[in-house]
């Protein structure tokens, strides 16, 4: 992450000392000493760590340190102070302020004060990204490699894991792209940098661009604060944009110039930022088609598509299944608690022969839930979904007015299951027949279906419904 370091000194000789000591790789400085309202503009500045000097903060000062200690960022406060009494050094430190300095001393003193806070900043930063509530970084090492495919593919993914160029990952729905991404990057020389995922489907064009390149304040209506982007959040670390596919035309060439130039520039300012920042994209569209189809730039696809990796469905390496299945049954039963220790063998086999079309993801759900309703210590067929063991015929007789023997098919299976059987068989059906509707489009179907395109989304992503495949 690039550290921010606002200056609002009013020496202003002192104030370019400062500028120019600290314009160091991992540090961005903005001085705002010499401007008409400084106050302003440093609380809108979105800075990791303020100098300040004392006159500059409103009166009373209390109040002031505690606006700055309110800010989203929880900024580190140095205040200088004119005075050299230790007693309102002490009540400046009583009132919140991180450190306070008398203006007086040697610029040599001054630089290693300021040097120090940065440096607790960098271990603040560290100790967040390693901090136990974040989930467990995935490994290269952790995937399951039964199949001749998956182990060629992660010798591969080994070759180019410690480079510096940018990687693009192909493959379908939940076959694992984002997984792989985070994998590569805690393998790579970025590893203690940050890793950052940005969908790019998922948000609107303006948000979007702000999100990635940040903004000024003032850039547009109701930017009130600056925003710092995500390239410059990333910065030492890997940048994953999922869904590249649908970024839009105009933000395709601006990320063309990162990757030229490794320069951002937030909308609305005219100084640009250096950032050191891998990219890695992924996509489940074909991209060359897209580019055919002048949807995605060509110069962009180029540069993105130097590595590509498609990992391959979990269809297309089956032996790959029963290990996966394992796998997240440790996972799931420690996490809700269940004393569910085994999948029973016809089981395995009703796993090992579907088509998984939500791949990764789907056969996560499908062990979780199954670990939910089982009351032995083997998940059967019977705790799988109905598509395991009647291939949904059932549910989807229901639907479509057919009535068979309800009380044959639903024997021995309680009403929560039957329900999230027909509700999900139900859900799903719906999700298609809107997307039918609109042809693809998820924001439309989700206005239709009266839920947020994210939730509609998720739900897609679940079921594994790909949206291209209703673009008419
Ligand atoms: N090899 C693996 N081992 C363990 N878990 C995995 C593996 N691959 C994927 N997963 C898990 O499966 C889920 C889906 O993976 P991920 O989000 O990376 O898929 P994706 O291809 O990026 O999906 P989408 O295209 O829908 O964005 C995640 O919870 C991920 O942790």
């Amino acid at each position: 992450m690039l550290i921010k370091l606002v200056l609002a000194v009013q020496d202003k000789r002192l104030q370019k000392y400062l500028a120019q000591s600290f314009s160091l790789s991992d540090i961005r400085v903005e001085s705002f000493g010499n401007l008409v309202s400084p106050w302003q503009k440093v609380m809108r500045s979105c800075g990791d760590i303020i100098v300040i000097s004392e006159s500059i903060i409103p009166r009373p000062s209390e109040s002031g340190i505690a606006m700055l200690n309110d800010l989203p960022e929880n900024p580190t406060t140095v205040i200088l102070h004119d005075g050299d009494s230790s007693e309102e050094h002490a009540q400046l430190v009583a009132a919140g302020a991180d450190v306070v300095l008398f203006s007086g001393v040697s610029k040599k003193r001054l630089l290693e004060a300021i040097e120090t806070t940065l440096e607790s900043r960098r271990q603040l930063i560290q100790l967040n990204r390693f901090h136990p509530k974040h989930p467990t970084k995935p490994q290269l090492s952790d995937f399951v490699l039964e199949s001749d495919s998956m182990r060629i593919f992660i010798d591969e993914v080994r070759q180019v894991s410690t480079s510096n160029s940018p990687l693009l990952i192909m493959g379908e729905t939940g076959v694992g792209k984002e997984h792989l991404a985070k994998a590569i990057h805690a393998e790579s020389p970025r590893a203690t940098g940050p890793f950052i995922a940005v969908n790019t489907a998922a948000l609107p064009e303006q948000i979007l661009e702000s999100e990635l390149f940040g903004h000024a304040e003032g850039a547009f209506t109701g930017a009130v604060r600056s925003r710092r982007g995500t390239f410059e959040l990333a910065h030492n670390g890997t940048i994953f944009l999922d869904e590249i596919g649908e970024m839009p035309l105009h933000l395709q060439a601006k990320l063309l110039r990162v990757l030229q130039d490794y320069e951002v520039k937030p909308i609305g300012s005219e100084s640009p930022i250096w950032v050191d920042v891998r990219v890695i994209a992924a996509t489940n569209r074909d991209l060359e088609k897209e580019v055919t189809r002048k949807n995605f730039r060509k110069d962009l696809y180029y540069r993105l598509s130097v590595v590509t990796l498609t990992i391959p469905p979990l269809r297309k390496r089956k032996e790959d299944i029963p290990h996966m299945a394992r796998h997240f049954l440790d996972l799931y039963r420690y996490k809700i608690g269940r004393d569910v220790e085994g999948i029973s063998d016809a089981a395995m086999k009703a796993l090992s022969h579907y088509e998984w079309p939500g791949n990764v993801r789907e056969l996560m759900n499908v062990i979780e839930r199954a670990i939910l309703i089982c009351h032995d210590s083997e998940i059967s067929v019977r705790d799988l979904p109905s598509v395991f063991h009647d291939n949904g015929v059932l549910s989807t007789r229901i639907l479509d007015g057919g009535l068979p023997n309800l009380e044959t098919a639903w024997k021995g299976r309680t009403l929560p299951e039957v329900r999230d059987e027909m509700v999900s068989h139900l859900e799903r059906r719906y999700i298609e027949m809107v997307l039918r509707k609109t042809g693809g489009r998820v924001g439309k179907a989700a206005r239709i279906a009266g839920i947020h395109p994210r939730g509609l989304y998720d739900k897609m992503k679940t079921f594994g419904i790909r949206k291209e495949d209703f673009k008419r």
